[in-house]
């Protein structure tokens, strides 16, 4: 039996935390000598005159500082691709991928097993995301990754993760989402064996929670359902190799001790998880359908106004009781740019062609909606309350279009028949 882990709760709190008692200064961040003589080292998520509501940064107490490795080689991920790339040329249409195969990834870890989709944006610049998909079977054992390009978002679709961080250890499942800053340094472990999942990796500004106007000051997600860890560090001797994400380009350095060193922290920027069981879901009891703003559980702003970087947004569970009232999405075309992806059960608006792992990209401007079964379902449905359920869908949307990769498009798991599923809609005006 293994302990289950403990968590700090919140979102962007002032968190404390130390492994060993006494191990945080008192009074102030960076003493002559530090306490235990561990080492302080800060980390700064924004500029250092970022505004206060927005300012992340923490300070970690730390047995090593990390400038303590040792000299870097390239290393090659060919299919972990950053930014939009230009050279592809993008199709028109709405795009489907059935679930990528589980089957070749036993030996492959986190690292090596992720592939991105489609990506818009540049990392150089701070702007854009990129769309992954995870999978793989092998835990990351003496291998730590850091990203200098981006944020990442997790969720896990098959197989529980643990994220061991430099702030400490969270263990993710199916329908929990997590959150590691950039340049944290993580590594990924796989207690289920093979595992699948999506990330968002956020070249921009850092998500946080959305604005709740009229909704007030509780709802969708609570700030008090976010769960940071506790300051662990790794008291096995040995050394590790540290992977680095730097400018879409990999590399790297074999360090003689673990990265996984800080006895106790304190500060505002930190790795989170979240249960999306938690999130308040909000949505009409009157008539109509509400836009899916509605959904967002996290934003990341762009320089406009109320027009995101990206909007990670979830179609949990929930009761759907509008009259007089078509349910599923309506058809539609948006300056948006939405990737979906489905954690389990079925998606409203395309009830069979849309599987658990499967990814779908409908970039600004491209028209889609319900098929034709969920159409001819919904608009004769008795309109009595109706509880979705045991379903979880998410969308990250951006400002900007996605380009997907090459490997993507010449991908067997894309769908070649997607468009089929409106073909049926058929003229029914009745004159
Ligand atoms: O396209 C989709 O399925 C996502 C979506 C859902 C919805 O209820 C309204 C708009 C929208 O883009
Ligand atoms: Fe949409």
């Amino acid at each position: 039996m293994t302990t289950p882990l403990a968590y700090q709760t919140g979102f962007g709190n002032e968190y404390a935390t130390e492994a060993v008692p006494g191990a945080l200064p008192q009074g102030r961040n960076s003493p002559q000598r530090a306490p235990l003589d561990l080492y302080p080292e800060l980390i700064s998520g924004t500029a250092f005159t970022a505004p206060r509501h927005e300012n992340r940064r923490t300070w970690l107490y730390r047995r090593q500082p990390s400038v303590v490795a040792g000299r870097y080689q390239p290393y090659s991920q060919s299919s972990w691709q950053t930014g939009g790339d230009r050279s592809v040329a993008l199709p028109p249409e709405p795009l489907r991928w059935h679930p990528m195969p589980m089957d070749a990834a036993e030996q492959v870890d986190f690292i090596d097993g992720m592939q991105t989709l489609a990506a818009n944006g540049d990392a150089e610049a701070q702007t854009g995301i990129g769309a992954l998909v995870y999978i793989a079977g092998r835990s990351m054992e003496r291998r730590a990754l850091v990203n200098s390009d981006g944020e990442m978002l997790f969720v896990p679709q098959q197989g529980r993760i643990v994220l061991t961080t430099e702030m400490g250890v969270l263990e993710v499942k199916p329908g929990e989402i997590a959150l590691v800053p950039r340049g944290v340094v993580f590594k990924v472990g796989l207690p289920d064996g093979v595992s699948r999942g999506y990330a968002c990796e956020n070249y921009g500004a850092q998500f946080r929670l959305p604005e709740l106007g009229p909704i007030g000051s509780n709802g969708l997600a609570n700030a008090r359902d976010f769960q940071a860890p506790v300051a662990a560090y790794e008291k096995e001797e040995g050394g590790y190799e540290l992977v680095k994400k730097a400018g879409g380009r990999f590399w790297r350095a074999p360090t003689s001790h673990s990265p996984f060193n800080v006895v106790a922290w304190h500060g505002n920027l930190a790795p989170v998880k979240y249960d999306t069981a938690h999130f308040m879901t909000i949505g009409s009891i009157s008539f109509d359908h509400p836009d899916p703003s509605i959904f967002t559980v996290l934003t990341s702003p762009s320089d406009t106004p109320g027009t995101a970087n990206c909007d990670f947004v979830i179609f949990p569970p929930r009761w759907l009781v509008m009259e007089d009232t078509f349910r599923p999405p309506w058809y539609h075309r948006n300056l948006m740019s939405e990737f979906m992806g489905l954690v389990y059960g079925e998606y409203d608006a395309k009830p069979g062609g849309f599987k658990p792992g499967g990814a779908s990209l409908h970039n600004c401007m491209v028209p889609h909606g319900p098929d034709e079964e969920a159409f001819d379902k919904a608009s004769n449905a008795d309109l009595k309350p109706q509880k979705l359920d045991n379903t979880l869908a998410f969308m990250f949307e951006s400002r900007y279009r996605f380009l997907p990769t090459a490997w993507a498009l010449s991908s067997n798991s894309l769908d070649q028949d997607y468009a089929d599923c409106w073909a049926g809609l058929k003229d029914q005006f009745r004159k």
